[in-house]
């Protein structure tokens, strides 16, 4: 299976001209639109009462189309425009339709709402009867459906800035657009259904995380592996009393696949890390010479989990990088360069990862994350600053790399907001890249793996949890890699 593609607004207007100057009229990819939705809502909910709002332009259109069809279906249909129809192909859509207005203004009293008012390339905030209308039906999401996005949310953005209406399914065309898997659009679409309407193929560099994007590269060991061939996984960790945290990544490096892990201990903290560990290795270090020789025939290695703020830290990464291992970069070893980050990135590639959530990705790229127009911009230019993939935590954790590629984890679970769960989350990255995985993908499938590990769990979850579950969510995988 392909990877989920993301086209920006911009891209799904050239695909629909390339379709319209290829002999398709526009008329017709609206009838297609439209007979999407009106599927999609007779597969969902029972024959009921439908209220469509149709707005001026061709997401108006769509809407014409849906009450046609739905009301040749049998289901009681009400329309109301928001204004008359203005583009050719909503004057068309609007002319097929043969049941009459109903004033926008009249009570609402239907059970399913078809929103139509507003498409993704939404140029400026809801006004007026629009912005009333979607308050009055932001009451009852659960009765809303959206055609393309939710009226008010801006198809590139995901972030509304005025009144927006909030569904319980949204039909969009061809492919998702940011709006769709960034929060809060992600969280106000409800569920999403991708309608193939016969556009082409269009090239995007933008995709939705997924096993579809990975899986045939995944790591899985064969038949003559041993663990030197599996990976070799190194974590640094802090001082005697901040030792936990390390000791999350390396286990969850651990179960991920990695053939040997090791932590790589400051002498002072050797025998609290021995009295916590069994499978996990353990090997100490007192300077940075030290830390670089324990590293030497590593594939990846991990630093920043309870690293500390300190010198010894930043001297640390400085260490790994002349290494020719991959490096995770985490927490506080991301936190140490703060005054420097020119520093850091003088010395990553793109083996390399940060893994900042959004307080640390603002020290290492000061007011970049404001001034980008959405997560994903802020993400890519982060990356080909950086020279480095850069895995922006949150609910919506965007994946960059320098060259462009970015991807969007649409399976994040709010269980994982717990103290630690970013600690397993390097764990997971920096044992796939041991692996062989290239770093972008091994980021992808560790963000993906983590969420699914979560939500598996559910409530109660705690950081400690997470490695555990990691083999469930493992083996599926391994069941469908042939899917
Ligand atoms: N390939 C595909 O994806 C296909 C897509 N299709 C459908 O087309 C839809 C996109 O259609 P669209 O470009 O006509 O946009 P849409 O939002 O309906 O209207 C724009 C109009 O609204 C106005 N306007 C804008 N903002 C406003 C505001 N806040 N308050 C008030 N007015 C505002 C704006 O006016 P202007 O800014 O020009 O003054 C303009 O007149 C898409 O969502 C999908 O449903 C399918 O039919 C076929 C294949
Ligand atoms: N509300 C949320 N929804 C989805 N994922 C979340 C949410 N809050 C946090 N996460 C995820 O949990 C992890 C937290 O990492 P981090 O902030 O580094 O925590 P810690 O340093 O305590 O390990 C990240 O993977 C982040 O994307
Ligand atoms: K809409």
């Amino acid at each position: 299976m392909a990877a989920r593609k993301i086209l920006t607004v911009a891209e799904i207007a050239a695909a629909d001209r390339r379709a319209i100057e290829a002999g398709t009229p526009g008329i017709e990819l609206m009838e297609r639109a439209g007979a999407a939705v009106a599927e999609a809502i007779a597969e969902r909910f029972s024959q009921r009462s439908v209220c469509v709002l149709c707005g001026p332009g061709n997401n108006g259109g769509d809407g014409y189309v849906v009450a046609r069809l739905l009301k040749a279906r049998g289901w009681p249909v009400e329309v109301r425009a928001l204004a008359a129809p203005q583009s050719a192909d909503a004057k068309a859509a609007a002319a097929r339709w043969d049941g009459g207005l109903t004033a926008w203004e009249a009570p609402l009293e239907a059970r399913l709402y078809v929103d139509a008012m507003f498409g993704a390339g939404l140029a400026r905030p809801l006004s007026g009867d629009a912005a009333t209308m979607a308050t009055l039906l932001a009451a009852h999401p659960e009765s809303v459906v959206a055609v393309d996005v939710p009226s008010g949310l801006p198809g590139d953005s995901g972030d509304p800035h005025g009144p927006v209406v909030v569904a319980a399914l949204t039909v969009t065309f061809h492919a998702k657009k940011p709006a769709h898997v960034l929060q809060p659009g992600h969280e106000l679409c409800g569920e999403v259904v991708v309608a193939d309407i016969g556009l082409a193929e269009a090239h995007s560099d933008l995709t939705e995380n997924g096993p579809e994007a990975w899986l045939v590269r995944f790591p899985w060991p064969k038949p003559n592996s041993h663990k030197h061939a599996r990976g070799r996984l190194v974590v640094v960790s802090g001082e005697a009393w901040n030792t936990g945290a390390a000791r999350l990544s390396a286990r969850a490096g651990l179960r991920m696949g990695a053939g040997l892990v090791t932590l790589l201990s400051p002498s002072e903290a050797l025998s609290v890390n021995a009295t916590h560990l069994e499978a996990v290795m353990l090997k100490g270090f007192d300077t940075e010479a030290e830390l670089e020789q324990a590293a030497a025939d590593v594939d990846a290695a991990i630093i920043g989990p309870a690293a500390g703020v300190t010198e010894n830290t930043l001297v640390n990464v400085l260490a790994l990088a002349r290494t020719g291992a991959a490096l995770v970069i985490d927490a506080d070893a991301i936190t140490v360069f703060r005054d420097d980050p020119e520093e850091l990135f003088s010395v990553l590639d793109v083996d390399d990862v940060l893994t900042p959530h959004p307080g640390e990705f603002d020290r290492l790229f000061p007011g970049l994350l404001k001034e980008s127009p959405d997560r994903i911009a802020a993400a890519r230019r982060a990356a080909q600053q950086a020279d480095a993939i850069v895995l922006l935590k949150g609910g919506d954790t965007v994946i960059a790399a320098p060259d462009g590629r970015a991807c969007v984890n649409t399976n994040g679970s709010p269980w994982l907001a717990t103290a630690g769960s970013g600690d397993v989350l390097a764990g997971f990255i920096g044992s796939l890249i041991a692996q062989g995985m290239e770093s972008f993908e091994a980021a992808c499938a560790a963000a993906w793996i983590h969420a699914e590990a979560a939500e598996l769990h559910g409530p109660g979850l705690i950081a400690e949890d997470l490695p555990g579950l990691a083999p469930t969510i493992l083996r599926r995988l391994y069941e469908g890699r042939l899917g």
